[in-house]
């Protein structure tokens, strides 16, 4: 465990121990070469219940104090994150993978929510209401759920994690949270923050299993937690709401997505061309916002395909701790062997591959960033999530046909498209059936505008000012009388 000797801090990841210490144990590996980092304790279903029972207690303490007393506790725990950016940075790319600049990026914008909710927790205001009848006042608060818990995936080890915990500790929750059992030492490292910041143990506390599934079903039948916040894919936030259904918990999802990019005739192509780069290769694919398939009108296809490919094949891959790379690891075997086949597929169907298609020739652990064409809508690989670094283009003629096949997926996450005629853009706005829009931007992702989806894509937003909301409820008192 050298590398953590090395940290700047690494008192950090004080609940690390060398592998093989104990028989209840995790082992955290590095995704590039299977090198083992460390391990944690993998925490029992007692040790959970007796996490949940601690954090009911701390919470009722926590809930009286005043929103600026809260929200100067995250403000203290958003300057310690940003100052701890080299180490937390530098244990992300080791767990998860993705190269060093992209980790610092995840660094200030997990950071971002801190920052936000440190300030909105101030504004959750409550209603006064003009009576309909003399001698009352009505009025409304708003108050905190109580105990939250949240179950998080591993692509983005912290900002799924600060996009929950933010918002339930400004509203007076509590906050007891599952990491991925692949990334959990980012979320040990800013859980350690916290504590430093004056955020109690017991109110913000982390637990992590080899058995997600069990973890899963102790938060949802547990009586004490009254909000469950879960981020990862639709196949597992599908069981987790029917789970929940038990206590009638309030559920934030976070799921999957299927993202179109859509490049009109009149479009900017260089812009578009930087807006597909930027989606589409962040996090090696692996990200759920991800430009998952790539719409062409006719007349500009050549075009935008040459100019991408050009971009795509300068793309540096490898080791995400080396300078210049931008493109790292899959997260697992698992993932690299899906990726493949996907491509594998979708090219019997007659899909052809302009560049990439396979691993790296040395580093197993990486897949090559591709681009596929003459890929017919009918093609699988458009209608499932890739999660890895794979462009597969379509052409389109019509503006209808064009949203037909956008909104022919049970995903509504994020879409994006590029034009600069207004008509179309308030046309094609309007009509696509996804919770977040980019209109001649491939980024679009921030703690001030409201992130989530429609249909199978989830429920509930995080982040803005809606973002508090999921973790309060709202009371309405009547006081009569009063002649
Ligand atoms: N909408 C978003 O904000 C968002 C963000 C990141 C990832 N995702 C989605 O997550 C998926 C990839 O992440 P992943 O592979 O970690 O997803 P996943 O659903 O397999 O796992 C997510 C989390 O759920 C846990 N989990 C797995 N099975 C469970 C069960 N039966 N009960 C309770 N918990 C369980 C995992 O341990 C992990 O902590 C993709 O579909 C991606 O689109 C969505
Ligand atoms: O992968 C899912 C994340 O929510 C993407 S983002 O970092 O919020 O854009």
């Amino acid at each position: 465990m050298k590398w953590i000797e090395n940290l700047r801090d690494p008192s950090l990841l004080n609940r690390a121990f060398t592998p093989g210490s104990q028989s209840d144990e995790i082992v955290i590996s590095n995704p590039l070469d299977g090198q083992q980092l460390c391990a944690i304790t993998d925490d029992s279903a007692a040790t959970i219940e007796r996490v949940i029972a601690e954090a009911k207690q701390a919470q009722v303490a926590w809930a009286k104090q005043s929103a600026k007393q809260r929200g100067t506790l995250l403000r203290r725990w958003f300057d310690l994150i940003l100052g701890a950016e080299d180490d937390l940075a530098l244990i992300m790319t080791l767990e998860q993978g993705k190269p060093l600049a992209e980790a610092r990026g995840e660094v200030k914008y997990g950071a971002a929510f801190v920052e936000w909710f440190s300030e909105e927790g101030k504004r959750a205001y409550g209603d006064v209401i003009p009576a309909p009848v003399n001698g009352r006042q009505l009025l409304t608060l708003k108050q905190p759920v109580g105990v939250a818990a949240a179950i998080t995936p591993w692509n983005f080890p912290i900002a799924m994690i600060t996009r929950k915990a933010a918002p339930a500790l400004a509203a007076g929750c509590a906050f007891v949270c599952k990491p991925a059992v692949n990334t959990p030492l980012c979320a040990y490292a800013v859980a350690e923050l916290a504590y430093r910041a004056g955020i109690p143990r017991e109110l913000f506390a982390l637990v992590c299993s080899h058995d997600a599934a069990m973890v899963g079903e102790q938060f949802c039948h547990h009586p004490d937690i009254r909000k469950l916040s879960f981020t990862g894919s639709s196949r597992v936030g599908k069981i987790l709401m029917a789970q929940s259904a038990s206590q009638l918990q309030r559920l934030s999802l976070e799921l999957g997505g299927n993202a179109p990019f859509v490049v009109f005739a009149d479009a900017d192509i260089d812009a578009a061309v930087k807006g597909a780069m930027e989606s589409k290769f962040r996090n090696a694919g692996q990200t759920c916002v991800c430009a998952n398939r790539f719409y062409v009108a006719r007349t500009v296809h050549d075009e935008f395909v040459s100019k991408f490919v050009a971009e795509v094949s300068k793309l540096k891959v490898g080791n995400g701790l080396d300078a210049g790379v931008e493109i790292g690891p899959l997260i697992d075997e698992a993932a690299l062997i899906k990726v493949g086949a996907m491509v594998e597929q979708a090219v019997t169907v007659g899909a052809q591959i302009v560049c990439g298609g396979k691993r790296h020739g040395e580093i197993k652990s990486c897949f090559m960033p591709t681009v596929l064409v003459d890929v017919d809508h009918s093609n699988p690989i458009l209608h499932e999530e890739i999660f890895g670094p794979v462009a597969p283009i379509c052409v389109f003629d019509t503006v209808d046909e064009l949203i037909a096949i956008c909104n022919d997926t049970p995903y509504g996450l994020a879409s994006y498209f590029y034009s600069r005629d207004v008509g179309t853009i308030w046309q094609v706005a309007t009509a696509l059936e996804y919770g977040m829009v980019g209109i001649n931007e491939g980024i679009i992702s921030t703690e001030v505008a409201p992130f989530g989806g429609v249909k199978q894509s989830g429920l509930g937003r995080e982040g803005s000012h809606q973002g508090l909301d999921e973790y309060m409820e709202i009371k309405y008192l009547c006081m009569g009388s009063l002649h």
